[in-house]
């Protein structure tokens, strides 16, 4: 008789399903890329491709590229600041997943494109907002239930995407012209990462024009979209737990003698800030769903996926629910409950080992979050300066309870205390509506 597990199961299945490269993503995820022959690093089902692919788009991630792109960064993330003071003057509550929408993918474009898309004060390209709603809401359709592309349901969502795709398409193809214009180093971008790799046969691992420029547009998603949903729930629950709410502005306004000092290095030491980013992460989790896998074909005929102590058949689609497994009593007590002390308490036991381990919001493995370092980068940076600059509290009245839970929702949505995610893919959500209150003399 075969003894398997000490571990509790659902950890199992983490490992054996996603940190590992016997797995990879099934066909079905076509749906999430640009058309249905094209593979980006996202989507791609060969190992050897992904590989390939991580490995140039990675060269624009890594720690020391996002210093370089940091000033950038900070730059928009002063755009939010203005704007948050521009609404204290009006006494207007602000809503907090509108302002993370248009400055993560702001700055995602700068990044994907070198293009500043100026969302944050104008509203000339907003548009671009709606389409990366409807993009993953009905890529998320399509990659569960593929057929429906072949039905009138896909012929419907055809019409209803032209009028949103192509003003996007063309804003695309503007941005791509753009950087095209100049150098490669002209910028601190993906294209001037890759550049040299452009045209270069597929032997050689090279990328064609257009391969660049989808990676690059699915940076648009997997920045933009993401990030949006880290600030918003992390603003969330900093404005609902007055003790967390307390401690990290204690510790971010005792770390920096000016807003100008909030940097990335700077904001590194600030074990309470990631505690609070983590914690929202783990509550509400921006890509939230099941992040599914199959055997990859590469392992060969004879090998066998095994999960658990079971062998999966080939071709059987799995993965692990990242809300669920974010909830899981037997890893974090008291999961509906937005503790970030749970990340600071060092005993290095086991029950700690496994709540790091079932900790999974950029999914793990080789196919894990390419962006995790600009994730923290970003949000870090706009926590820090946010509660630098102001106080904030939810707004009063109705307003203040757009994104929370309540009774009389459907099943599992009555907590007041709990972001409200609608899984697309990524999420959407709405919220949380806040009242902010300059700081001194600022
Ligand atoms: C809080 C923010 C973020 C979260 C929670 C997040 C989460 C994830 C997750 C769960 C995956 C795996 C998806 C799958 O298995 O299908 C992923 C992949 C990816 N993410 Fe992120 N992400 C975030 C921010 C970013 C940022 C800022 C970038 C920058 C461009 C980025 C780029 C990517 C890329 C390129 C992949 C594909 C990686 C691969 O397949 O090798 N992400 N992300």
């Amino acid at each position: 008789m075969q003894s398997f597990t000490m571990r509790p199961s659902q950890l199992r299945l983490v490992e054996d399903i996603y940190r590992t490269d016997q797995t990879t993503k099934p066909k079905a995820y076509i749906a999430l890329g640009p058309g249905l022959t094209t593979y980006t690093t996202l989507t791609a089902t060969s190992n050897r491709l992904h590989r390939t692919r991580r490995q140039l788009i990675g060269q624009v991630l890594t720690d020391r590229s996002m210093r370089a792109f940091e000033p950038t960064m900070i730059e928009q993330v002063d755009v939010l600041i203005r704007n948050l003071l521009a609404s204290t003057r009006k006494s207007e509550p602000v809503n907090m997943t509108d302002e993370s929408r248009r400055l993560g993918l702001n700055i995602a474009g700068l990044l994907a494109f070198g293009y500043d898309m100026r969302l944050q004060t104008d509203e000339q390209n907003r548009f671009m907002l709606d389409m990366l709603d409807a993009g993953p809401y009905w890529s998320n359709v399509f990659l569960h239930y593929p057929r429906a592309r072949t039905f009138r349901l896909g012929l419907i969502t055809v019409q209803a995407f032209r009028t949103l795709r192509e003003p996007y398409l063309a804003l695309v193809q503007k941005m791509i012209k753009a950087r095209m214009a100049e150098e490669a180093y002209a910028k601190h971008d993906l294209y001037s990462h890759i550049a040299h790799a452009l045209s270069a046969d597929a032997e050689s691992g090279g990328l064609r024009d257009s391969e660049l420029w989808f990676e690059a547009n699915l940076f648009l998603t997997a920045a933009g979209d993401t990030v949006k949903t880290a600030l918003s729930a992390t603003f969330f629950y900093l404005s609902r737990n007055e003790n967390a709410y307390q401690t990290l502005a204690a510790e971010i306004r005792s770390a920096f003698q000016a807003g100008s000092e909030i940097t990335g290095p700077g904001i590194s030491g600030c074990q309470y800030l990631r505690a609070c980013i983590d914690e929202a992460l783990r509550m509400s989790p921006p890509a939230s769903g099941i992040l599914w896998r199959e055997q990859a074909p590469e392992t060969g005929d004879q090998a066998l996926l095994v999960v658990d102590g079971h062998v999966i058949p080939k071709g059987t689609v799995l993965g692990v629910n990242v809300y669920s497994l974010h909830h899981n009593e037997e890893y974090f007590p008291d999961s509906f409950t937005y503790r970030p002390e749970r990340w600071l308490e060092d005993a290095d036991t086991e029950a700690r080992r496994h709540m790091r381990d079932a900790f999974i919001p950029f999914s793990v493995g080789p196919r894990g979050c390419a962006g995790k370092s600009m994730a923290y980068l970003e949000t870090g940076l706009v926590v820090a300066k946010v509660l630098w600059y102001f106080d904030f509290e939810a707004a009063p009245g109705k307003l203040g309870k757009v994104g929370e839970g309540h009774a009389g929702m459907e099943e599992g949505r009555e907590r007041e205390g709990v972001f409200q995610l609608y899984d697309t893919f990524t999420a959407m959500h709405d919220g949380p509506y806040l009242r902010f209150k300059p700081r001194g003399g600022y």
